[in-house]
Order: C-alpha cells, then structure tokens, then sequence
C-alpha cells in the first residue's frame, strides 16, 4: 500500500457498516478518508490520505480472535505514524457480558500504555445520546429501544458504566455532562483523577456536537479511545482546529458513473430496515426469503438468483432475509442463534456474488453482519467516501482490482423510510 504521508489518525471499526459510518462522518469533516477491508495488503495502493479506517468483522465473534485483530490492526496504523487510535464501536453499544467492546479496549490499552481511555457512543445526528453514562436511542434508554430485541446482541442494560464494567478487566468510571460542559480542562482533569485512583476507562457524557467538540480535543491528546461516529466528528474537528491537518474540501470521492444493474440486499432485522423493506416494496420488486429453507439447504440463493436475474434488466430488485422479533425468535429457537446468523449471512453472500457475476455494479447491503459476509465474499480490499446517502451511510467506491463498483453498506438502524430508493439515486 502507498501511503506517502503518515496519518494523523487511524481507525479500527468492528464491522464494515461502522467504519463507513466512521469514514463518512472524518470525510464530512474535512479529513481525507480511506476505508480498508481487514489489515491492508502491502501491495494495495491508495491515495495519500490523513485517516484510515480498517474494518474488522469483530463485534461479534470469539473475544480472543477479536483481540487478535484489533492488535494486528492496531499495529499496522500506529506503525504508518497514527499517534492515536480510535476503537470504533456501534453507537447502541452493541456486544455482549463476553465482550468483545471490552476485551479489546483492555488490549489495546495495554498496548499502548494509556491512562484511563474515553469512551462513548454518543452520535447526537443519530439520537444516540449519553447522559449519566446511559445511553438513549432517540426518547428512550437503549434498553427500551428496538435494539432490546437485536438478533445476535439484544441490549437489555442502558447503564454503560455497568455494561462495560461487565467486559472489561478494568475499573469504569463516568464523566458526566456538567463536568464536560465546564470544558476540556475540566474534562482533563477528572481524566487525571480517575487515572490516578487506577479506573482505566471512562463513559463520558456527550448530547449535542459541541460536546463531543471538548471530548475530541481531549482524546487527541491521548493515545487510544473508544466510541462511535460522534467521538470521531470530534476527534477530526480536533485535529483541524490544532491545525495538525490541514482541512481538505469536505466533498468524498467523486468519479466516473458506474451504471450497470443494480440490487439490494437486506439481512437486517431492525425495526428501521423492516419499514423501509415495506416502503421499497411500492417502488420495486421484493423477494422475502425463507430463513428455514436457507437453515435447511434448500436451495434458496439459487431460488433467489433465478428471481432476480430476468428482472435486473427492467431495474433495481431487493432481496430480504429480514424477519419480525418474534419470527427471529422462533427461527432461532429451532436452529440456534448462531448457527442461524451465520447460515443466513453466507446466503446472503452467496446471492451477492452470484449477482455481481451476472453484472450488478451497484449493491445496496443493509446490515452489519451482513455487509461483512457480502463485502468479503466480493473480496473487496478497500472504499473511497462518496456523497452522503443518510446520517452515517455514504456512497462507497471499491478499491483494487475487481472493476468499477458502488456499494452502500447500511447500518440496520440507520437511514429514512425511503433509504433504499435514495442510495439507488445517488449511487450512479
Ligand atoms: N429472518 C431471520 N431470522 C434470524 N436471523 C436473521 C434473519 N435474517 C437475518 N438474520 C441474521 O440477523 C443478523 C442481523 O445482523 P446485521 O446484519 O448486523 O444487522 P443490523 O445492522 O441490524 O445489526 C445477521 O446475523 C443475519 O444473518
Ligand atoms: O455506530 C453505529 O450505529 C453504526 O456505525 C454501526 O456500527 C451499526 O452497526 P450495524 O447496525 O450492525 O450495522
């Protein structure tokens, strides 16, 4: 990989969608961005850039493997001269008492010698919000919010100082609101006191920008902090106003239109996914899985594919796993819960790549896990930011060898009702 300069901050994501949210947001800032898929290649080449995002699929394998690649990743930025590291996790928190938020916190804090570490995921243009170390999806604690009933990591705690607590072989302390308010000296400063009483990470409260404007100044001061796009706006407003990047114009990567065939695919089970399945369904033809029949290999990618293959021509199609609470419930009571999302997730790979073999340049993924199984079945090793398509969802082009492609990878929870029609318009 060609990296002329030495970047002034690097990334690691737990899953693909995460680190396009990230990539986006440091765009949007002024940073020049790049998305890398795993630990880069050394022959991978990419513009000279100021920040580094390198996805992992880590949120929610074994806590050891999760280490390991954050490590690695770690390692590769910090040796291409990021002095600090922003471990970045979904703005709902989502892991579980086995981790993997917290073990990897503890390693890479480990490994880079920190104090007490800053951590939140507030991310205000999302209505994730922080206050007294509990976290708010929109109105309502991330325990009473549609992320209580998520597949593989359902958040029933909204108490991030106990869920952490919980991971974590560290103390947890709290930053509150009035102390960030007061300003970055203030926020110093009660960094300092809880690291020198041995608390080695630290919620902090963060409701509006602003806040996360003092935080970031803060954290770039250290060498390692954890959080989603929020504390990653603040970080790149930091380095821009110190003056250690020059800002670029805000505008992602432009290019020649790609055209071609486009599909969407959809293994989200979100309450926000759900409803924009519903809406697409009046503007394109949508194909619902059988998640029994993909558990029980019956034949359901090819019956997807002989779907939507003499339908490509006429327009976009959206193929969807996506199933109720109480259907996911249920699937995952006669199958597992594992063994369900990974069968459901391999499909959906199978399906995409089968797709891009019969022409489809323009790909809409919504979900997560689900965009990692796609994105590493297409053996894509990097995205350039294009235009914003929602709150932390933009137009992505690869990187490498395998021709001219537009992705948009979707959080579940992210986007409008009409998200899918909206990324097709902008992806061309
Ligand atoms: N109908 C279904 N029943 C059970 N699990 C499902 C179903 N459809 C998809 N899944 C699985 O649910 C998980 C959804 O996670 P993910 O793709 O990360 O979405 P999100 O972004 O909403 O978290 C994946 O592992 C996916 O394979
Ligand atoms: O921070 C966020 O909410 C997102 O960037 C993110 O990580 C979403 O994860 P998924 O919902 O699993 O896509």
């Amino acid at each position: 990989m060609t990296l002329a300069a030495k970047i002034s901050l690097g990334c690691i994501a737990d899953d693909y969608t995460g680190a396009s949210d990230l990539a986006n947001t440091l765009t949007r800032a002024g940073l020049r961005t790049v998305q890398t898929i795993g630990v880069p290649a050394d022959d991978l080449a990419l513009p000279e850039v100021d920040a580094v995002v390198v996805s992992l699929k880590s949120r929610s394998i074994e806590a050891g493997l999760a280490v390991s690649r954050s490590r690695a990743a770690d390692k590769w930025l910090r040796g291409r001269g990021a002095s600090h590291v922003l471990f970045k996790i979904c703005s709902t928190f989502d892991s579980t008492d086995a981790g993997n938020i917290g073990p990897v916190m503890d390693a890479l804090r480990a490994d880079c010698g920190e104090g007490a570490v800053l951590v939140t995921p507030a991310f205000p243009e999302t209505g994730r919000t922080v206050y007294q170390g509990n976290l708010f999806v929109g109105a309502v604690p991330l325990n009473e919010s549609p992320l209580k009933d998520h597949p593989l990591n359902p958040m029933h705690d909204s108490n991030l100082v106990r869920v952490l607590a919980r991971q974590s072989r560290t103390q947890i302390g709290l930053v509150d609101l009035a102390t960030v308010t007061r300003g970055a000296d203030a926020v110093r400063a009660r960094l300092a006191e809880l690291a020198s009483k041995g608390i080695g990470a630290a919620i902090i409260d963060a409701v509006f920008d602003r806040d996360l404007e003092t935080i970031g100044l803060v954290a770039a001061e250290h060498r390692l902090s954890v959080g989603a796009s929020g504390i990653g706006l603040g970080l790149a407003r930091a380095l821009v106003s110190t003056g250690k990047v020059k800002s670029a114009a805000a505008s992602g990567a432009t290019g020649a239109a790609v055209g071609g065939p486009a599909a969407c695919l959809a293994g989200s089970c979100s309450q926000a996914t759900l409803q924009q399945i519903a809406n697409a369904e009046r503007v394109m033809p949508v194909l619902h899985l059988d998640p029994d029949r993909i558990l029980t290999g019956a034949g359901e990618a090819q019956r997807a594919l002989d779907w939507a293959r003499p339908r490509l021509a006429e327009g976009p199609v959206l193929i969807a796993s996506s199933s109720t609470p109480d259907q996911v419930a249920a699937l995952q009571a006669r199958h597992g819960r594992d063994a369900a999302g990974h069968a459901i997730e391999q499909t959906m790979a199978d399906i995409a790549e089968s797709l891009v073999r019969s022409g489809v340049r323009r790909l809409v993924v919504a979900g997560g896990e689900t965009s990692g199984a796609v994105v590493d079945r297409l053996k894509i090793s990097g995205f350039l930011v294009g235009v914003e398509i929602a709150a932390g969802v933009p137009v992505l082009r690869a990187v490498g060898d395998g021709g001219a492609m537009l992705l948009a990878l979707k959080s579940g929870n992210f986007g409008g009702a009409e998200f899918f029609s909206d990324a097709l318009r902008l992806m061309r």
